[in-house]
């Protein structure tokens, strides 16, 4: 089942007399339950794609649809987490975790049900009473997500959820993420710049170019989870991805690209 689509989305940014035409007629299907990454160097696009995917600014034109009703504003079906997490500093990981619910006017009894489980999903037992400045940069990211599925959302948008964590922690985490998401089954787009992690995390990526955010490739990660890093294959993915990166950096490549029929995935 289709859950999110993004159709023929076009935006420019205008800074006085400088245009900046971000994203061209950009289509975009992503299936229930489906965990898709868009990569792409710096400044091609994907932020803004992914903002408005979750309302929070529109298109200059092409919709934005979550099971058929096209997105206007921000809402509860979408959740989003930022890259530096936004936790509430002044509340504990049991407040935070709760907030939307309370937003939400979940029933009490519903409310601790819920925390539990996902206290338990998120690997943060024992430490629901302890506040942002207290917790390791895994821990945040762990919260952030908890909060983020609160509210049972259609769609989970996280947009480089791991750029604050050094090297080993976000190895750590993407294991975390991984099976935290095995059993939730929620449906994730997330906006990355590393490869590995895009190969790690994905059902797939859609690779997107600096030519108007063009995407290039959209690879399935055929691989079975839990994710096996040393699998022949796993690698084979990751080089694919980066021979097509590095390739697009040149120029002629770029031109050669802008004369390819788009993809439409
Ligand atoms: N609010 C804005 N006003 C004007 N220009 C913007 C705005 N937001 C983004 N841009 C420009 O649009 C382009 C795409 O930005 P965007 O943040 O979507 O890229 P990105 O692929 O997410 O980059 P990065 O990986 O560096 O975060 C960039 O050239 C950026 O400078």
């Amino acid at each position: 089942m289709e859950k999110l689509k993004a159709e023929k989305i076009c935006k420019t940014y205008r800074n006085g007399k400088e245009i900046n035409n971000v994203l061209k007629d950009i289509d975009i299907t992503i299936k229930e339950g489906e965990f898709v990454s868009l990569l792409g160097p710096s400044g091609c696009g994907k932020t803004t794609m992914l903002t408005i995917m979750a309302g929070f600014q529109g298109a200059d034109s092409g919709c934005i649809k979550v099971e058929d009703t096209v997105v206007t504003k921000p809402g509860p079906d979408r959740a989003f987490v930022f890259q530096g997490y936004a936790l509430f500093p002044w509340k504990t990981v049991k407040d935070n975790i709760l907030y939307p619910m309370k937003q939400q006017k979940v029933s009490k009894e519903q409310q601790e049900e819920k925390l539990q489980a996902l206290l338990k999903l998120s690997n943060l037992e024992g430490k629901e009473n302890l506040y942002p400045h207290q917790l390791s940069g895994g821990m945040k990211q762990r919260t952030a997500v908890a909060r983020a599925l609160a509210c049972q959302p259609s769609v989970l948008l996280m947009d480089e959820p791991l750029g604050a964590l050094d090297y080993q922690m976000r190895r750590k985490i993407q294991e975390d993420l991984e099976r935290i998401f095995m059993e939730d089954k929620v449906t994730v787009v997330m906006v990355s710049h590393d490869i590995e992690e895009a190969v790690f995390m994905s059902d797939r990526v859609l690779l997107m170019s600096t030519n108007q955010g063009e995407i290039v490739e959209n690879l399935e990660i055929d691989l079975e989870r839990p994710r096996r890093r040393e699998h022949k294959k796993y690698k084979e993915y990751i080089d694919h991805l980066t021979d097509l990166i590095q390739g697009a950096d040149g120029e002629d490549k770029r031109k050669e690209d802008s004369q390819k029929p788009k993809l439409a995935v």
